[in-house]
């Protein structure tokens, strides 16, 4: 059922996913709806519900993701980074988070799925340093912009990005954005069967 339901959704994209990578995802959502109930991953309850507004939401993404490696922070069970990791074995994500229980999560997803390119790592974001240089910093129900290029401003290097996925256009944000970093890019996405506004918002340093 959670099968048919994603490849309807995909149907509504120009997403093309292997049968391996279908069958991740809809793995992942039972994981997540199994493990919800002891760690409280997220308010969303029902696992087609959560096909679309973590698994389409997050899917959206991975064709705006040029480079190899990425940071999600403050991914929490996994969002967008576990998706985008399912989408584009490829290309490598650190999934960081400060809350023990959800790395622990995300370290059985990895192994669940046999995800190579995911590493779970559990701290603050502010305290976190990359062993590889990074394409970019990406984040989902964060923080505010500026709060996200105080606090990972350290991650990336001139040439790399910060992309937050975003609803209404946050312009207010847009505004008060620190010196020294620019507005790059507004990216409209369109997710299937979820009726609301997302945005990719891209800053980079000036
Ligand atoms: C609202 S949740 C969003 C989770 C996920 N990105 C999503 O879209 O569902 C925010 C997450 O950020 C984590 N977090 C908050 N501040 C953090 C920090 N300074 N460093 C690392 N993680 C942090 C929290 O533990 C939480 O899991």
């Amino acid at each position: 059922m959670l099968q048919q339901q994603l490849t309807t959704l995909l149907a509504q994209t120009n997403i093309a996913l292997t049968e391996k990578q279908q069958q991740q995802l809809v793995r992942y959502v039972e994981l997540l709806t199994k493990w919800n109930k002891a760690y409280n991953l997220t308010s969303v309850r029902l696992p087609e519900e959560m096909m679309v507004k973590h698994i389409m939401d997050s899917l959206v993404v991975a064709p705006h993701l040029p480079g190899h490696h990425y940071i999600d922070v403050g991914t929490g069970p996994g969002l967008p980074g576990i998706v985008l990791a399912i989408a584009l074995p490829n290309t490598h994500f650190v999934l960081l988070d400060s809350l023990g229980k959800r790395v622990r999560f995300l370290m059985h997803v990895k192994h669940e799925l046999g995800l190579d390119n995911v590493t779970p790592v559990q701290s603050r974001v502010e305290e976190y340093q990359p062993s590889v240089k990074l394409d970019g910093v990406l984040s989902r129900a964060f923080a505010s912009l500026q709060d996200m290029v105080d606090w990972c401003g350290h991650l990336i290097d001139h040439s790399g990005k910060f992309i937050a996925l975003k609803g209404v256009f946050p312009s207010e944000e847009l505004e008060s954005l620190p010196t020294g970093v620019k507005f790059e890019q507004k990216i409209a996405l369109e997710v299937p069967n979820l009726d609301a506004q997302r945005h990719l918002i891209i800053l980079s340093k000036d």
